[in-house]
């Protein structure tokens, strides 16, 4: 018997490819910048081509199947994660260009297309980058540690304090160093690579951390809040790392902030 979403799978790995093509078109011409909920937070007309060229291919192939994309949500669709087979759809995250799709959580794609860099991973089977499967870091000391974090595009005053004050504590621990890809999906992708041993940021969308959030669990590493509870998808804060030591020192530094939920009700936002 084929293997149960394998066909899925195969699908969200030649659709990033094919979107990995647009932007790299893309990125000779497309200049049109507009903003969305802030003027730091920035969208251009590649954003969304590539997300609905995503939905459009995978429609044709898996008419059942719903989806919660950035560019839809800004756009009004709501953002609900329910039991019905849902992809994730991030269409670029980060000024580098990657796309991370996830498919119901059970399944997790980031193409870094200008590195053509594929990175893959399914619940229970591990998580690969280019075929070669990947493995957290087995640094157990936190002062030879590197951790990676974004400021995010909050800029409101008392949340900008917050990030700065957490900032300085996890440096101050010491750790060895500080890095920021610029993308939540591929820093948590650095982190299932063993390159850093933890990520964390306050601000975060369910379609930033989704597939990477898996890529981190499926080689070895440990997935939380940022207050050290269990990670909740929707509530805009993630804290990954390479085990769970590591996690809950930088966890004892964070001054956390609850920003609005993804779920939340429209009438809300
Ligand atoms: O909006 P895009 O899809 O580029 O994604 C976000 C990144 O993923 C964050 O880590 C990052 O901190 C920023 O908030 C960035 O906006
Ligand atoms: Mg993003
Ligand atoms: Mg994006």
């Amino acid at each position: 018997m084929a293997e149960q979403w394998q066909d899925v799978l195969d699908h969200a790995v030649a659709v990033a490819q094919k979107a990995g093509k647009v932007v790299r078109e893309a990125l000779q011409s497309d200049r049109k910048v507009s903003t969305k909920s802030s003027s730091i937070d920035l969208v251009t007309q590649t954003d969304q081509k590539v997300e609905q060229l995503i939905i459009q291919s995978v429609k044709e192939t898996f008419p059942a199947h719903r989806f919660i994309g950035e560019e839809s949500v800004a756009a009004g669709e709501p953002c609900d994660l329910t039991d019905e087979p849902t992809w994730i759809i991030d269409p670029i995250d980060g000024t580098t260009n990657f796309f991370p799709l996830a498919f119901l959580l059970i399944m997790g794609v980031v193409y870094s297309c200008l590195e053509d860099k594929m990175f893959v991973a399914r619940r229970g089977k591990g998580a690969f980058c280019n075929g070669k499967q990947l493995r957290v870091s087995d640094q157990k000391d936190i002062h030879c540690s590197i951790v990676a974090t974004e400021f995010g595009s909050n800029r409101d005053g008392g949340a900008v304090e917050k990030i700065f004050s957490s900032l300085r504590k996890v440096v101050c621990l010491p750790v060895h160093g500080v890095r920021g890809a610029g993308s939540a999906a591929i820093n948590l992708c650095l982190v299932a690579s063993g390159c850093v041993e933890a990520y964390y940021e306050i601000g975060v969308h369910v379609w930033d951390v989704a597939a990477g959030a898996l890529m981190v669990t499926e080689a070895g590493g440990v997935l939380m809040d940022v207050e050290g509870g269990a990670l909740d998808m929707m509530s805009r804060r993630i804290l990954a790392a390479n085990n769970r030591h590591i996690a809950e020192q930088i966890v004892g530094q964070i001054q956390a902030f609850t920003p609005q939920r993804d779920d939340a009700p429209p009438q809300q936002q």
